[in-house]
């Protein structure tokens, strides 16, 4: 393993905001921590990084405990979220920072800078002004400056955070390339669930201070452990429900539930699709409260008429119905999804 943490623990003020963590990453892997604000995912990376001493437990790089080793001798890159590039340098001498604190010669230095704007798609930029740049440039100057050094393990910080939408999409899609030719081991920390299904071989989900959830993007993404995990991916059909066969009593009434499923009191996941609109006398009686365009489907929100949580379902552009239509809902177990 090239990092482990075991059982690292952080505490600021009596509670532990890293708790009793433990977490496995592997060389050329990928993994992105993902949470909510305040769940821990900062104080992860800065305890990685020796940026922030554990009050218990343990950072092994290399199967070796890395108490007391300052940040710079861990042999870590670290880019943070305002890129905290210097200002007043040019791109050439922003990217070189780290090569200059390693002392390799100026010569050597000035070929490995052009060879890494041209990585990241900046080539012949290093005279350029930094203060001159537009924001994604700026991000490739400061992932060109952590990749600089080689570093074994490369910690990124909200990569793509102050990027507009379809600039951190593409860069995304970049890094993942990037990522992959250079066989980097990068351990990444974002709140944005799509930036890290896009970047990530392993998705982490934290919630106040321990891992949710740890699986591949499509792991977590079919099966979420449970109904924080489910509803921080965006999916609010969520209840309690009590698992009987290939049928579960729900608040929403009698629900299908694939073969297989776990039996007994569980909580249910329906995702959008799996809520089908049908004739208002045939299915459960709700009523149309919102229309929401999505782009690829329309999110009707409905609110069950005889009481129940509020459900959605995803409908195609030309069938979503008006607001305050009355409409019957069935359900498709293809969709449902029993969590443990
Ligand atoms: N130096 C500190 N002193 C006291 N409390 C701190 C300190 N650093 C972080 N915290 C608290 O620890 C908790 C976790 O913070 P952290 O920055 O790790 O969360 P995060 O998941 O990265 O959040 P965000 O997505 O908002 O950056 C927060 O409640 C924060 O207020």
């Amino acid at each position: 393993m090239l990092l482990s943490l075991r059982a690292a623990t952080v505490r600021f003020g009596g509670r532990a905001v890293l708790d009793a963590v433990d977490l496995d990453v592997a060389e050329h892997e990928v993994v992105c921590v993902l949470g909510p604000s305040g769940s821990g995912k900062s104080t992860l990376l800065r305890a990685v990084a020796g940026l922030q001493p554990l009050d218990s437990g343990q950072v092994l790089l290399d199967g070796r405990d890395h108490r007391g080793v300052p940040a710079h001798r861990r042999g870590v890159g670290l880019m943070f979220q305002d890129h905290q590039l210097f200002p007043q340098r040019d791109v050439g001498a922003n990217v070189a920072f780290g090569l200059r604190m390693h002392r390799v010669a100026k010569g050597e230095r000035d070929a490995e800078v052009g060879k890494l704007l041209e990585l990241v798609g900046l080539p012949g930029a290093a005279r350029r002004a930094v203060a001159g740049l537009s924001g994604g440039e700026q991000q490739r100057v400061a992932l060109a400056r952590a990749l600089a050094p080689r570093p074994r393990l490369l910690m990124l910080d909200e990569p793509l955070g102050q990027l507009d939408r379809s600039l951190r999409e593409r860069l995304v899609v970049e890094l993942r390339e990037l990522f992959d030719r250079l066989g980097t081991t990068v351990l990444a920390v974002t709140h944005d669930q799509g930036e890290a299904f896009a970047l990530a071989d392993r998705v982490v989900v934290m919630r106040d201070g321990r891992i949710a959830q740890s699986g591949t993007p499509l792991e977590v993404w079919q099966r979420p452990a449970d109904a924080f995990v489910a509803r921080f991916l965006g999916f609010d059909n969520v209840a309690p429900a009590t698992v009987a066969g290939t049928a579960a009593d729900s608040p929403w009434g009698k629900v299908p539930v694939p073969d297989g499923s776990p039996q007994g009191s569980r909580t249910l996941l329906v995702r959008p699709a799996g809520v089908r609109l049908v004739a208002a006398e045939a299915g459960l009686p709700c009523t149309v409260t919102t229309r929401t365009f999505r782009g690829t489907h329309v999110a009707v929100g409905l609110l069950p008429r005889d009481g129940g949580p509020r459900l959605e379902a995803a409908c195609a552009l030309r069938d979503a119905p008006e607001p305050g239509a009355g409409v019957g809902v069935a359900f498709d177990a293809a969709e449902i999804v029993v969590l443990d």
